[in-house]
């Protein structure tokens, strides 16, 4: 069966045919007789994927992603493409999970430390906050830490309608807000959500085989960007959900939404709320310059408090760095450094479990030869 790669496309197959070399194409090469689809679907029973918009079928998942041990990094998440094999109908075999891309990730909610990859192959992460009252660029700060994985992170700043306009006070206020962003080359656009001219501008990372996200806080504008971005009434919004007793959708929907501009949209319920797993790093985050700057300071281990010779402080007094985006940046500095212990922790016991389980199989076959009572001498 050769994959029809028009319409793998309309679901984020980046390749406008089958890649000629690479990873991808080695994999590809090493199954001639298996064909790609998509990740839509992730269940605990096994995976739900696509090669086309609108479809989606069970498949027969590779024995080793059922092992219990596997970290979850190494089990397919939404988004991953599969090579398969079989007919849609009679439930066909995963052969190979392709190599990933992007990955969006986050610390597993729990006692125990875990991640968990909530998305792969992300092309764009849109970071939508409104221009309301809600307004708060700590909050975008934050997730733009959380989408570093490979995805091109654009803010989108909705409702410029409500507070007058693209160039009102309060969007030209949040520009100047986000002015280190734009220094640092993230995308800042301003929308009103509602309005399908005006959300024309996210078509840039829409386009054929694109794959984007959008991630931000309840009541920020997601659903209703994605009702102007598909034209349809596809998602359900805030006033019709209240009603919902499931919560989020009224309707049931796969992850992963094919638009007319031939990208495609994916949405999972672990988008929602985003914790730091232990390894991200600040300096590429649009927090560059802070890093830069605190390399500056007296001593080396600075904790920017009451030291003396400290840069960010005295930037602060100098009126060159905003307090509240240096204060962001130690909160979350100290809760990715917690997160990384956590990490630290769970690697060296993982290890340690991994070379006791080893040595107990190097020692069970050989039957040790039972101990005769101690000489006499
Ligand atoms: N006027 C105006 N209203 C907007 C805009 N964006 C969102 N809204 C309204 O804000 C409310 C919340 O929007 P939603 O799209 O439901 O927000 P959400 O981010 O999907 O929220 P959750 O699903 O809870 O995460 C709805 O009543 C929308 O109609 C906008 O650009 N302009
Ligand atoms: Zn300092």
């Amino acid at each position: 069966m050769i994959p029809d790669f028009t319409a793998l496309r309309a679901i984020g197959w980046p390749f406008s045919a089958a890649p000629t070399a690479g990873e991808w194409a080695d994999i590809m090469a090493a199954h001639p007789d298996a064909r790609p689809a998509r990740v839509v679907e992730q269940h605990r029973s096994g995976y739900v994927v696509a090669e086309h918009p609108e479809q989606g079928f069970s498949v027969e998942s590779l024995p080793e992603w059922q092992r219990p041990r596997l970290t979850p990094e190494k089990r397919p998440a939404v988004g991953d493409w599969l090579l398969i094999r079989g007919e849609p109908e009679h439930k066909p075999k995963a052969v190979a999970l392709l190599p990933r891309r992007s990955t969006i990730k986050r610390a597993a909610a729990g006692e125990h430390y875990g991640q968990q990859l909530i998305a792969a192959n992300i092309d764009t992460a849109f970071i939508v906050c409104g221009l309301d009252l809600d307004f708060n660029p700590r909050r975008i700060e934050r997730y733009l830490l959380m989408v570093q994985g490979g995805a091109q992170p654009v803010v989108v700043l909705t409702k410029a309608d409500v507070s007058g306009g693209a160039n009102g006070d309060r969007a030209n206020e949040a520009r100047a807000t986000l002015a280190e962003l734009d220094a640092q080359d993230v995308p800042v656009c301003t929308v009103n959500a509602l309005d399908h001219d005006s959300v024309a501008t996210l078509h840039a990372w829409l386009g054929p085989g694109m794959t984007a996200v959008l991630v931000g806080s309840s009541g920020a504008g997601k659903s209703t960007l994605t009702n102007t971005l598909v034209g349809s009434e596809r998602m359900k919004t805030g006033a019709v959900r209240e009603n919902d007793a499931r919560g989020r959708h009224t309707t049931t929907h796969r992850a992963l939404i094919s638009l007319a501009s031939g990208g495609c949209l994916i949405d999972t319920p672990g988008m929602r709320e985003l914790k730091p797993t232990g390894e991200e790093d600040l300096a590429e985050s649009g927090f560059t310059d802070i890093e830069a700057l605190a390399r500056q300071c007296r001593f080396r281990n600075c904790q920017h408090d009451q030291e003396p010779g400290c840069a960010l402080r005295n930037a602060i007094a100098a009126g060159t760095l905003d307090a509240r985006r240096v204060g962001n940046y130690l909160k979350l500095d100290s809760e990715i450094a917690g997160a990384a212990e956590r990490l630290a922790v769970r690697q060296a016991q993982t290890t340690g479990e991994k070379v006791r389980r080893s040595n107990t199989a190097k020692r069970t076959p050989k039957k040790t030869p039972k101990r005769g009572a101690p000489k006499r001498r």
